[in-house]
């Protein structure tokens, strides 16, 4: 679906340039089952779990995402490969890790107070106590200090739960389907506040992943989802949609349906014939002069170049260059292995092709390539005249997109499409023209 090529090892080329915080290379589980026989649950998973972002574990029942995300945590001692936290190998429980369960886990003889302070032992009793009322305030708890569990619904419960893991101010949360237990109501709720909160940056976690086997859960809560599979990770979906996210809108459609396809085993990612859907596979907002410059510069340095350097010796962040990086690699002019950009044969030829060639190597690959681009021209081919309103596809566009997105997304192609004199623009009335 999109003709991304995503790096083998690493899962995550949305988030270049950030600090990993959870790495787990080739990380192998087998349990003795029933009997002794051995039961391989995860065999060489490789992931990265990075500073800013929410990852979903999505997977059949019984396909080891609890057992993924235990062995994140150092509940589970991986019987192959490792798992480092912020670069230091894990023994033991991960530091800077809390979890919340679908079970809630809370201790029935302890009131919520006691419950949430058995996450800071060690921690003074004055401080504790702050530390405490803090989070269960956070969660929108308070007044509930005092009750005991069975006291409270099953959506206090959980947010009794959150109080308890938060309370530890971890780097990384990681939650093993912690609504699933809920009705769907107050399932909803939490879900909403959780994100609320991470996004007013509420709480000190840099990370979370979620295990789920809900979909629609999924899309709404991630930028990355994980399906596992198989023993190992089956693929993967990045969601750039801004948040809050609007279940209706046909891009959350699509996203789901991506989703699907490949827990049901059909392949989405590297379809090199199909780039997708516009609504759902956004186009990288970079100009084409943005993406030449980026070629060249690489180009320069032997058609290789590590992102990082690359941004430091331009005098950016890395994630400045990140709209211009995906563009390339979208448009099969580079492609990324961890965080090197290489320059492909296309990408080459189109640096040092001449005005011409490049002008119609890009063209090609736009076609091929953007799927935006591809829509217009399709639409524009159809049309009686070769020429169609901008608001023709503002208002498809808007679908998908606020209404600022869809006109950046149309700018990005009709500058695209210009380069590639494969249409013009008419900015007096607004109307693209497929070229003559
Ligand atoms: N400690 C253990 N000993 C033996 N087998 C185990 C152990 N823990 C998990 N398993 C088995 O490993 C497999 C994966 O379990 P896991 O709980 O990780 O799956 P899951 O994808 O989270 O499933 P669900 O969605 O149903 O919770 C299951 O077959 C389970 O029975």
């Amino acid at each position: 679906m999109t003709a991304v090529t995503l790096p083998t090892t690493a899962y995550g080329p949305l988030n270049r340039g950030r600090a990993p915080l959870i790495s787990m290379n080739e990380v192998s589980q087998t349990f003795r089952g029933g009997q002794g026989v051995p039961l391989t649950v995860l065999d060489g998973v490789s992931f990265t779990l990075y500073d800013g972002e929410i990852v979903a574990l999505l997977g059949r029942s019984g396909c080891g995402k609890s057992t993924l995300l235990r062995v994140m945590a150092g509940l589970i001692e991986p019987t192959g490969g490792s798992v480092e936290y912020r670069g230091e190998p894990v023994r033991g429980a991960t530091p800077g890790v809390a979890m919340v369960f679908q079970s809630f886990a809370l201790l029935p003889w302890l009131t919520v107070m006691g419950n949430v302070e058995l996450g800071l032992e060690g921690v003074a009793d004055q401080e504790r106590r702050r530390r405490a009322l803090d989070a269960i305030d956070v969660v929108g708890l308070d007044g509930f200090e005092t009750a005991y569990p069975k006291e409270l619904s099953g959506g206090m419960r959980q947010r009794a739960g959150f109080a308890r893991a938060l309370v530890r101010e971890p780097d990384v949360l990681l939650m093993d389907e912690p609504f699933s237990a809920l009705d769907v109501l107050t399932a909803e709720n939490l879900r909403t506040e959780l994100l609320e909160l991470w996004s007013a940056g509420s709480f000190a976690t840099r990370a979370m992943a979620i295990v789920t086997h809900n979909i629609e859960e999924a899309v709404l809560l991630a930028d990355r989802i994980l399906v596992l599979g198989d023993g190992g990770i089956k693929g993967e979906l990045q969601v750039r949609r801004p948040r809050p996210r609007d279940r209706h809108a046909p891009a959350f459609h699509g996203l789901m349906d991506a989703a699907y396809r490949i827990l049901t085993g059909d392949k989405v990612t590297g379809d090199e014939d199909d780039p997708g859907s516009p609504l759902v596979n956004a186009l990288p907002m970079a100009p084409v002069g943005a993406i030449a410059g980026l070629a060249d510069w690489v180009e320069a340095r032997g058609r290789a170049a590590d992102l990082s350097d690359l941004a430091l010796e331009l005098g950016f962040e890395a994630d400045d260059l990140l709209p211009i990086v995906d563009a390339a690699v979208l448009l099969g002019l580079a492609r990324l292995v961890d965080s090197t950009i290489v320059l492909t044969r296309q990408g080459v030829n189109w640096t040092r092709g001449g005005i011409q060639p490049g002008k119609a190597i890009f063209a090609r690959l736009a076609t091929e390539n953007a799927p935006l681009v591809r829509t217009i021209l399709r639409a524009l081919g159809g049309s009686r005249d070769g020429r169609l309103s901008d608001d023709f596809f503002l208002a498809v566009l808007r679908r998908g997109f606020t209404e600022e997105e869809a006109r950046r997304q149309l700018d990005t192609a009709i500058d695209w499409g210009r380069y590639g004199e494969l249409l013009e623009y008419d900015a007096k009335n607004g109307d693209l023209v497929l070229a003559s």
